[in-house]
């Protein structure tokens, strides 16, 4: 299976582009007519540049306006010009070309007149050894259906003349993809993928601003390419993605996504569909995450004690103490956290450069091996770093923001026990079973990347996005559930929103909060007031609204205004949280009760929890509001 890309796709110039496609991986390359024209290299300098890459031309396009045209200067030009785009051709080294359905004012209707002039440029393209394919647009002024174009392909019925399909313009239209298994594989000559959300607006507009990656939108991209391949379609697959934020974003990452996209794409189409026979190295299918192992803090000095202060009053233990390293296991229930003071080791470097973060999550999968090679297969990154005398290699990779994922599996040697002196036993604690999500942030440009770097590696499901509101800014919010494993991502727009500020003042750091799960918020509520917790406090205007949106009965209002509380339902049932003060430039720690599987993660409440950390930030004088 080829690869490719068409450089509309990706940010800079097109040099910058075609070194982020050949580093990600890509064997070809559409060349958008734009990025060429562009360009002060000569045709034969760009494509002999473009073949030092690596790289084969895949495409080149588009062609607009071509068909239907009246007898007379219009349509002469436009055969005139589609020769002067053949020479050009020529001379890059590229032999496939893009005819888009014609959008001219003056282009009349008809399938044989259409098909007849494709007849005849069939014989001038043959001529100079080039392939032209028709591509419907989804708002072409006589073509905007895949199946109109094909007919007029088998009706031009000249070897030079082949269908090009986009599954942007066949399912944005609600055309159904099954339709695509009746043209003869041999007749596509080409196939470009794009993904979008699900916007009721302009086809147009639309599919020039918000087209996205496979798997990042709505559209039913495995159906479309399961149809294609069943087709017998063997040519390359590429990407045609036109998006704003891609447009500004860095050419490396948007190349990155898009082979990974596509490669995810062609691995589930290939295990709908086995008999579709995708020519696609083996490598194991997404994976299941079991839970969370542990979360490991970088962190240092007064702020390391700070932090298992912190933990000692939500009712951790400090059970182990590592054998060689500056780290501690605190453990409460299930979860565990590492306090990581080791200077030479990656925490030390992650210390270094964001203070106390979070530095590495590790999760309980089926198999770490496994989830390295998808990850590697999609082109992530392994990590190792030396070992220690006495250290168990666990399979990593790097994850948001640099940070690490460590995967550990029932295969591998009890870390714990082997790595660590046992100082104490995990008690009841305060009550706090497991982390019920985590909790990242990022820039809003990185929320795409970050959903389709776990969906594609995981076995999850999107929630759909939620805005939360900031005094001010909006924070999107998007939650990713998997059997054992809840992400929310959260993507901020500005540095002042809460979620901003923590973003800028970390420089990155992935992990601004953590939800640890109560099975009982009071007693665990009760239990933190021994320790002397001190939670986030609600106003009283918070309690007065909850009481005229819900019925709850004043005493059990009564206890959430006495622990600082928040309460939200949903179809299922009632939901509890209670969130700490700010520590360490704006992260905090949440505890949570679902009740009856209530499914959400209390976006109603956010406003006023953000507003009440905002409060106390700026009463401490902390920078960041
Ligand atoms: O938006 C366009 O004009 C356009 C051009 C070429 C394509 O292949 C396409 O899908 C859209
Ligand atoms: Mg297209």
């Amino acid at each position: 299976m080829k690869t490719s890309i068409a450089t509309v796709s990706v940010s800079g110039n097109l040099r910058e582009k075609l070194e982020a496609i050949a580093a990600a991986g890509f064997d070809g390359v559409e060349i958008f007519e734009q990025d060429f024209i562009a360009d002060a290299g000569s045709p034969r300098e760009v494509g002999a540049l473009i073949r030092d890459h690596g790289l084969e031309i895949t495409l080149f396009q588009p062609f607009r306006d071509f068909e239907g045209l009246p007898q007379g200067p219009l349509r002469d030009k436009a055969f005139d010009r589609a020769r002067r785009k053949f020479d050009l051709m020529q001379e890059l080294g590229a032999d496939l070309v893009l005819f888009c359905s014609s959008v001219h004012p003056e282009a009349l209707g008809g399938i044989d007149r259409a098909a007849g002039d494709f007849a005849e440029l069939g014989e001038i393209a043959a001529d100079r050894g080039i392939r032209v394919g028709y591509e419907a647009l989804a708002w072409g002024r006589h073509v905007n259906d895949h199946r109109d174009a094909w007919e007029i392909v088998r009706r031009a019925d000249h070897p030079n003349i082949g269908l090009i399909l986009d599954s942007f313009h066949t399912l944005a239209r609600g055309i159904d993809p099954e339709t695509i298994r009746r043209i003869p594989g041999d007749r596509i000559f080409f196939v470009q993928l794009a993904d979008a959300p699900r916007i009721d607006m302009d086809l147009l507009y639309w599919s020039r601003h918000f087209r996205n990656m496979p798997g990042e939108g709505d559209l039913d991209m495995t159906g479309f390419m399961r149809a294609v391949m069943a087709a017998g379609y063997a040519g390359p697959v590429s990407l045609e993605i036109f998006n704003d934020q891609f447009r500004g974003g860095l050419p490396g990452s948007v190349a990155r996504d898009g082979y990974r996209s596509l490669v995810a794409l062609m691995d589930d189409v290939r295990r709908a569909e086995p008999s579709t026979g995708v020519d696609l190295p083996e490598f194991p299918a997404r994976v299941t995450v079991d839970g969370v192992s542990f979360v490991e803090f970088a962190s240092r000095g007064k702020e390391a004690e700070d932090l298992g202060a912190l933990l000692a009053a939500l009712g951790f233990t400090r059970v182990g103490r590592h054998l060689s390293k500056a780290l501690t296991l605190w453990q409460q229930g299930e979860i565990r956290v590492l306090i990581n003071e080791e200077p030479g080791d990656f925490a030390g470097s992650v210390y270094n450069a964001r203070g106390t973060s979070v530095c590495d999550i590790g999760l309980r999968v089926g198999s770490g091996r496994d989830t390295v090679a998808r990850a590697s297969a999609l082109g992530g990154e392994p990590f190792a770093q030396p070992a220690s005398p006495g250290q168990l290699a666990i399979p990593a990779i790097r994850g948001l923001g640099g940070s690490l994922l460590h995967f550990l599996d029932s295969g591998q040697a009890d870390v714990w026990s082997a790595e660590f002196e046992t100082l104490a036993e995990a008690g009841e604690g305060a009550g706090l079973r497991r982390v019920d999500h985590i909790a990242q942030t990022m820039t809003y440009d990185e929320m795409l990347s970050w959903s389709l770097f776990y969906t594609s590696l995981f076995e999850m499901a999107k929630a759909p996005m939620v805005d939360v509101t900031d005094p001010d800014g909006l924070v999107r919010s998007q939650a990713l559930q998997a059997g054992g494993l809840r992400i929310t991502l959260n993507g901020a727009e500005t540095h002042r929103t809460f979620a901003g500020a923590f973003l800028a003042e970390s420089f990155g750091a992935p992990v601004q909060h953590l939800a640890l799960e109560s099975a009982d918020i009071f007693a665990t509520a009760e239990a933190l007031a021994a320790r002397g917790f001190d939670p986030l406090p609600m106003t009283e205007n918070y309690y007065a609204d909850l009481m005229s949106r819900f019925d709850i009965d004043e005493g059990m209002l009564e206890a959430l205004r006495r622990f600082n509380i928040l309460y939200d339902r949903d179809e299922n049932g009632a939901f509890f949280q209670l969130y700490s003060r700010p520590f360490a430039g704006g992260m905090f720690i949440e505890i949570l009760e679902r009740r009856d599987g209530y499914a959400g993660y209390g976006a109603p409440n956010a406003p006023f929890r953000i507003a009440a950390q905002k409060r106390l930030m700026r009463a401490k004088g902390m920078p960041s509001v």
